[in-house]
């Protein structure tokens, strides 16, 4: 694969009267982890579905792989925000897993469902699923559910994995799984990796860049460049303390420069107990 495997030019969103954010140039490489992070409502799920081809961009241009978003790139993986799925849903995890597949590039006939069974089957393996795999997935366990999506997202072979909060639903052991299992990908097949997170302590091993978005205003680059006091009371236009203890990194301020956003969030989340974070 030669050349970037995303790529923003100049991009802007802007709803109504709000920029969420503007003038971002943004080159992901093959192989690349980038970490997006930034307050709730920054706009990091909306970045995700430009990339997705499902929000067009109010300025500037996005590419993936070489093509504008959408249906004809059929090489991207997702791992939605979590949400629990209805208890009455009794689609089986491994007819979820096989919806990631991409008919065409597997073949027909009884060769090609053979090749896609195993596929699928490979892809269950590696998320842990084998056990509950069969069940239907409304019976299973948020964290269960998750590592499910996770595999439909891994199964097609992704050229970019767009990545949202997957984490949130899963204990310290699964994070850990999934997101080695994410980066395991990336190693081995040169897949680009946008993962937004509220937390970025779990994936600090793997992430070369970092972009973090603020009120309009962002910063792109490695963690130790952009998980600073200095960068982040720039962003946040508020003194913020960033602390680092046993290789983790900890915020400290951010969320009270911005509690309006704040308070208004957590009445969400008593509405929503699925999100809780
Ligand atoms: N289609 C839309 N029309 C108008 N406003 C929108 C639309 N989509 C998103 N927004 C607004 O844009 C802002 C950013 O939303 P987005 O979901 O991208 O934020 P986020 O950074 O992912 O937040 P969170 O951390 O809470 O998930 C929010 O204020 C949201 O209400």
């Amino acid at each position: 694969m030669t050349g970037a495997a995303v790529e923003l030019t100049d991009a802007g969103l802007r709803f109504g009267p709000r920029t969420l954010w503007s003038g971002l140039n943004l080159r992901v490489e093959p192989g690349e982890f980038l970490a997006v992070l930034g307050p709730n409502g920054s706009g990091k799920t909306s970045l995700l579905r430009v990339l997705l081809g499902l929000q067009p961009l109010s300025t500037g241009r996005v590419r993936l792989v070489g093509r504008p978003p959408g249906r004809g790139n059929r090489r991207v993986g997702y791992v939605p925000q979590q949400r629990a799925m209805d208890e009455g849903l009794t689609l089986r995890g491994t007819d979820l897993v096989a919806l990631g597949l991409d008919g065409h590039r597997w073949g027909t006939g009884l060769r090609g469902l053979a090749r896609r069974r195993r596929r699928v089957a490979e892809a269950i393996a590696a998320v842990g699923a084998e056990s509950y795999a069969g069940s239907p997935v409304g019976r299973l366990s948020g964290g269960e559910q998750q590592r499910l999506r996770v595999a439909q997202a891994l199964v097609g072979e992704p050229e970019v994995l767009l990545c949202d909060e997957p984490l949130l639903s899963l204990d310290v052991a699964h994070q850990r799984v999934v997101s080695e299992l994410i980066d395991a990908r990336r190693r081995e097949a040169g897949t680009a990796v946008l993962f937004v997170t509220h937390e970025i302590n779990p994936i600090l091993p793997f992430v070369h860049r970092v972009l973090y978005l603020v009120n309009g205003a962002f910063r792109i680059g490695p963690p130790v460049e952009v998980m600073t006091s200095a960068t982040l009371s720039e962003l946040y236009g508020t003194r913020v303390e960033v602390v680092r203890v046993g290789g983790q990194i900890h915020v400290a301020g951010a969320q009270s420069a911005l509690c309006e956003d704040d308070a208004h969030h957590h009445l969400d989340q008593l509405d929503e107990p699925a999100a809780w974070r």
